[in-house]
C-alpha cells in the first residue's frame, strides 16, 4: 500500500457539508463527481498528500443512505493507493481478505477501485484504488 489515499466520508446534502470542510480544512473543493455505478456524488478536498472524500447517496437504496440510516453521517472508508491492483487483490485474498468486488471497477478521480469486507479488517471498510493509466 503506496499511502491513505483519501478518506470517505458519508454525508447527507453535499450542500451542507462543502462549506462546512471548506471552512474546516480552509481549502475549496477541487472536484465534485457523480459515480453512478455507486449511487453516490463526491466532493473532493486536498489536504497534503492525501485527500477527504464527502460521499451523499443519489439514491434512498444506496449504499450510502444505508449507511447513514444505520450510523449517520461520519467516516465511511478509508482508501488506500497501490500500484498494481490487481496483484494487490490477488494477495489479499491469498491472505485471506474478502473482496467486494471481483475485478477494479471505475472509482471516482479518475481511479480503479476494489472494496474489502469490513468484516475481515476489524470493521474499517478498506478500499483500494489506483490511477487510472
Ligand atoms: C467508488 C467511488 C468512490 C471512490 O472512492 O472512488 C467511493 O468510495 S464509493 C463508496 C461507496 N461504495 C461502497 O462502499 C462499495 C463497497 N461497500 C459495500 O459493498 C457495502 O457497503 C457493504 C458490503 C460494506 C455493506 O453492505 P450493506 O450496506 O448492504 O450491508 P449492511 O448494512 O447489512 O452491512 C453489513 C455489515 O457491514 C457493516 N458495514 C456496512 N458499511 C460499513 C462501513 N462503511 N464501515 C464499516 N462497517 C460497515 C454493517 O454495520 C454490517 O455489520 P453488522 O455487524 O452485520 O451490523
Ligand atoms: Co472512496
Amino acid at each position: 500500500m503506496l499511502k491513505i489515499e483519501h478518506i470517505g466520508i458519508a454525508v447527507r446534502e453535499l450542500s451542507q457539508s462543502v462549506p462546512l470542510f471548506e471552512k474546516l480544512l480552509n481549502t475549496s473543493c477541487y472536484k465534485t463527481e457523480q459515480v453512478e455505478s455507486e449511487q453516490v456524488a463526491t466532493a473532493f478536498f486536498k489536504t497534503g498528500d492525501t485527500k477527504i472524500e464527502l460521499l451523499e447517496s443519489s439514491s434512498a437504496e444506496g449504499v450510502i443512505a444505508r449507511f447513514i440510516e444505520k450510523k449517520g453521517e461520519g467516516i465511511h472508508h478509508i482508501a488506500f493507493e497501490v500500484e498494481d491492483i490487481e496483484a494487490e487483490m490477488k494477495r489479499l485474498v491469498s491472505e485471506g481478505f474478502v473482496l467486494l468486488n471481483e475485478k477494479p471497477k471505475p472509482g471516482a478521480d479518475n481511479k480503479l477501485v476494489c472494496f474489502l469486507h469490513p468484516k475481515n479488517t476489524n470493521g474499517v471498510l478498506v478500499e483500494l484504488c489506483m490511477e487510472r493509466k
